[in-house]
């Protein structure tokens, strides 16, 4: 169910006023965190206390609110519409391709690749609640492209302990995806030689992705906090590991340090076989400010690993 906000006016002085109280946000459902806002206090059972709200604030949440409402309106409109579209077709006894059942059905069928790509979930403890938040997000835009690609990869979820599980619950539905998520860490699950660490601070550069490989991607958003945390895991643990070859392809304005969801639809492109260039060009966000190397030629060239 959706709020009404007809009660809050940009007239409201203060965040007391009678008109503010009467709405009745949904705690559950929409967190301060998702807005910004850090809410401190919290009741017994740990929900998020309404008190204090700024204007700004209120405004903030009413907005985000506005928008969340205009989506659930918006896809109540194009599914009836589309409902309407498929009776009218029938009638006039036309072919508007497969329904969407069917193409969910086809989605099931496509052969996945050999590949495999692992988000090690292993890093909770060193993230604040915004921060594991925006790994669930960048988790789903993987499972989104993956979804739609002709030739998915073989999608792994390992350490996928209780907060990653209360985290992710959020996302109705995500016990259904074609994702396979496991309690273990990835050494208890795949031989250590089909293993591949993803790190910028590797000295080992990726030119193409080997079947019958895993590719391991930390899940860890920490804004540099933990620099060349992964790289030393993959050490200690002495699995082969490597950076992606961003300097080879592209010009960078910044770090080459990307989001777990860039990193992920790389893999999947270029084994998808889109060359490099385009691939980078494609899935690095404008503000990574990517240029092509006028000097480099989209050739492969192999490396071989070393795990130290
Ligand atoms: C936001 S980064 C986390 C950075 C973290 N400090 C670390 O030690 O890796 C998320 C993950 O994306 C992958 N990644 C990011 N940039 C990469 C690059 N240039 N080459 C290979 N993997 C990369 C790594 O697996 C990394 O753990």
């Amino acid at each position: 169910m959706f709020l009404s906000d007809t009660n809050m006016t940009d007239n409201n002085d203060t965040p007391g006023d009678n008109s503010i109280q009467k709405v009745e946000p949904n705690y559950h459902q929409y967190s301060l965190f998702d807005i910004g806002i850090d809410p401190g206090l919290k009741d017994e059972e740990g929900n998020e206390l309404p008190r204090p709200f700024t204007k700004n604030q209120m405004r903030k949440w009413l907005k985000k609110v506005r928008w969340e409402n205009h989506k659930a309106d918006k896809r109540a409109k194009e599914k009836a519409r589309a409902k309407e579209r498929r009776r009218e077709a029938r009638e006039a006894n036309l072919d508007l391709g497969p329904s969407r059942k069917a193409l969910k059905k086809m989605k099931v069928e496509k052969d996945k690749k050999n590949v495999g790509v692992i988000i090690d979930l292993s890093f909770d403890h060193l993230m604040i609640e915004k921060d594991r938040y925006k790994v669930i997000k960048q988790i789903l835009r993987c499972y989104s492209v993956n979804r739609r690609s002709e030739s998915p990869l073989q999608f792994h979820i390992t350490s996928f302990g209780e907060k990653s599980r209360n985290d992710i619950s959020r996302h109705n539905g995500y016990e259904n995806w074609d994702v396979e998520f496991h309690e273990e860490p990835y050494l208890d699950l795949f031989p250590k030689e089909k293993l591949v660490y993803l790190t910028s601070e590797s000295e080992n550069i990726i030119e193409n992705f080997e079947e019958n490989t895993f590719y391991v991607i930390g899940g860890l958003v920490d804004h540099n906090k933990h620099k060349g945390l992964c790289h030393t895991i993959a050490k200690d643990q002495g699995i082969r590991h490597g950076q992606l070859p961003l300097d080879k392809y592209v010009n960078m304005k910044t770090r080459k340090v990307l989001t777990i969801d860039h990193v992920f639809e790389i893999v999947l492109r270029v084994s998808e076989g889109l060359a490099w260039q385009e691939t980078l060009m494609k899935v690095l966000p404008v503000r990574k400010g990517a240029h092509i190397c006028s000097s480099v030629s989209d050739s492969s060239i192999d490396i071989s690993y070393h795990s130290d």
